[in-house]
């Protein structure tokens, strides 16, 4: 079991979190996830999918509230949007399975699964392997492992776990002193999240400060408070491959269709 570190608001979602995986391990066995269709299936590649030229590099979040926000959108459906996303040209979907703190649901993901052939992240808090087998019994290709309420330790044994059933990894982090004791070959990319989840203070200056400093074999993606086309272009310019956008889009009516003006503007 990983340990925790960090941020009030990171406290009690590990703290949940927690309870909520002791009571599906004891609901769910993992063998129930390995008979699973799903399970058996070969996930699409992050990597391929973020550097395709036909592609925007935008990973189009799911995202029905948030901690910072509160509700953003309950009047969508998982499949309608990220079909739009993926419609406006996104190379990958990312969609909150977590319900207390956002909204989300696993029904959420195997919609979006069911509807889509482009990767989807499963962007939950990950604190034990039995996340891991869930997310590919679900319909996941991408997993997220956040540095912030993860040991080194940890994040190389997840890694590990999730390549050997062909997802890929994303690490996030904020910082550099994250960045630097959580790195390992295992991982596809490295995300650097704009977002303090401490104080929920939103700043792309982290983007700028740390991008140099992830490895190049990695996929650098820039994560949260993304909402004006030009900064995909400085943010291309800068060295980044792929950027995570959710609220930007999902407080429209029709997430799809901002997305679609949005990706108009990048290069206008
Ligand atoms: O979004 C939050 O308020 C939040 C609070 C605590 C932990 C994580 C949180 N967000 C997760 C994310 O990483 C974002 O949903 C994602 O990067 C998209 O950000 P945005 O485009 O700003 O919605």
């Amino acid at each position: 079991m990983a340990e925790k570190t960090g941020a009030t608001i990171l406290d009690k979602i590990v703290k949940h979190k927690l309870t909520e995986i002791a009571e599906a391990r004891a609901r769910v066995p993992i063998s129930r996830f390995e008979e699973e269709d799903l399970f058996h299936r070969e996930c699409y590649s992050l990597r391929e999918f973020v550097l395709s030229p036909e592609k925007t590099g935008i990973i189009a979040e799911f995202k029905r509230a948030s901690p910072s926000k509160g509700i953003i959108n309950d009047q969508v459906s998982a499949a309608n949007v990220t079909q739009g996303y993926a419609d406006a040209g996104a190379s990958a979907l990312s969609v909150l399975t977590d319900s207390q703190f956002f909204g989300g649901r696993i029904n959420d993901l195997l919609q979006a699964r069911e509807a889509n052939t482009i990767p989807i992240l499963r962007k939950e808090f990950i604190l034990d392997e039995y996340q891991i087998i869930e997310a590919k019994a679900i319909g996941a290709d991408i997993i997220l492992l956040i540095a912030a309420i993860l040991t080194p330790e940890s994040i190389a044994k997840f890694a590990n776990t999730a390549k050997n059933l062909g997802l890929s990894v994303l690490l996030e982090v904020h910082n550099q002193e994250e960045l630097e004791r959580s790195v390992c070959d295992d991982l596809d990319a490295v995300g650097v999240n704009n977002r303090n989840l401490a104080d929920f203070s939103v700043s792309l200056q982290h983007s700028y400060d740390l991008v140099n400093l992830i490895p190049d074999n990695f996929l650098k993606i820039s994560e949260s408070g993304i909402s004006d086309p030009k900064t995909i272009r400085d943010l291309k310019q800068a060295g980044f491959n792929g950027f995570l956008i959710g609220e930007n889009f999902m407080r429209e009516a029709n997430p799809g269709e901002a997305m679609k003006d949005f990706v108009a503007q990048i290069n206008a």
